[in-house]
């Protein structure tokens, strides 16, 4: 769990990188989330042999199925998961309560500078010139102590929901790693070895909001970026709105298939895979006229866990070195992390 807080226990945010304005009063998009077109929110014009793999997690081919969709994605999604029916609407409708307080409320429960759990602006903000259309709550492990300020009488519900579906993406998580695991050329040793070094600990759930913005193709919610632990599942409720890039094509949307969950491969796994599973930039576009809530589970692995290319992988690409390390370089640096540990 230290991983994340002490990293950015080094690396504090300025007030305006951490609190998000109050959408809601916005009849505009203000200057200050304005985005240069260069950025160019619309896809590439879809093409049907050109999509992110589905994956039936009950193939009895799971293994390689996943492997092929890491290798040449990195991004796919999965059904037959096994999440209990109605918690992915549970989930949703709790992260929806919470962002539609008034602001005042949500303010009460802001991330400290240096923190990482609590109410606030994307982490990455600071590398950007503009602010996005978006407002995320970070949970690590229990969400009580936030929960309380937020709903004095009523926090119970909300933990509930937040526990169980933190139990069941743990449960998931490890499940796809393990495949993950076996999808690759590794010994015996090596892998079992993996298997209980990098077992989840350093977890984080964030739930993104959205709000409905006048003018949807000016602004943008998240900006390009890659998600730095293990592996990533990701809800997208209701609404689309999730774009990975892909070399020599551009940007694909990653239409939400009812049920299905989104996994994405972090920079960690990359490393370990010494490059074999590609990197997966990605980013949020906005709607004009919905709230696009998305809820992802950061899956990673100790801190003090020491993380470097499979040996049986070739050459390595990349120096070894401590999760906790990578993390702060991440922090301090952000797209050009994984450059700063190439070999
Ligand atoms: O909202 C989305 O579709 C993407 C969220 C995301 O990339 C993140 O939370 O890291
Ligand atoms: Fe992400």
């Amino acid at each position: 769990m230290s991983t994340l807080l002490e990293a950015y226990k080094n690396n504090p945010l300025q007030l305006h990188h951490l609190i998000p304005v109050d959408f809601h009063s916005l009849r505009a998009v203000p200057e200050s989330h304005v985005w240069p077109e260069s950025y160019n929110f619309r896809p590439s014009p879809s093409d049907e042999n050109f999509s992110i793999p589905i994956v039936d997690l009950a193939d009895p081919n799971v293994k390689d199925i996943v492997g092929r969709a890491c290798q040449t994605w990195g991004i796919f999604q999965v059904t037959n998961h096994g999440l209990p029916s109605g918690l992915l609407e549970e989930v949703e409708s709790a992260a929806r309560r919470l962002f539609s307080l008034p602001t005042e409320q949500k303010k009460k429960v802001l991330r400290s500078p240096g923190g990482a759990t609590g109410y606030g602006c994307a982490r990455i903000a600071p590398f950007f010139p503009k602010f996005m259309w978006h407002e995320g709550f970070t949970i690590m492990g229990s969400s009580v102590d936030h929960a309380r300020v937020l709903w004095p009488l009523d926090y119970k519900h909300f933990c509930d929901v937040m526990d169980e579906y933190q139990k069941h993406m743990k449960t998931l998580a490890h499940e796809l790693f393990l495949t993950i695991l076996n999808s690759l050329d590794l010994s015996e040793p090596e892998k079992n070895w993996a298997a209980a070094v990098y077992d989840s600990e350093s977890n984080a759930l964030q739930l993104n909001s959205y709000p409905s913005c006048p003018d949807p193709t000016r602004t943008l919610g998240l900006a390009p970026h890659t998600d730095s632990l293990l592996l990533t599942i990701l809800h997208q409720c209701e609404t689309n709105g999730l774009q990975t890039f892909r070399d020599g094509f551009g940007w694909v949307s990653v239409p939400r298939v009812s049920g299905a969950l989104t996994v994405n491969v972090g920079d960690l796994l990359h490393i370990l895979s010494n490059g074999r599973f590609p990197m997966v930039c990605h980013r949020a576009v906005v709607n004009g006229t919905r709230h696009r809530i998305s809820v992802a589970y950061f899956y990673g692995p100790r801190a003090d866990s020491v993380i470097g290319p499979f040996s049986k992988l070739g050459f390595p690409r990349y120096r070894t070195l401590t999760v906790k390390e990578y993390i702060g370089i991440k922090a301090a640096h952000l797209g050009e992390a994984l450059s700063l540990i190439a070999i």
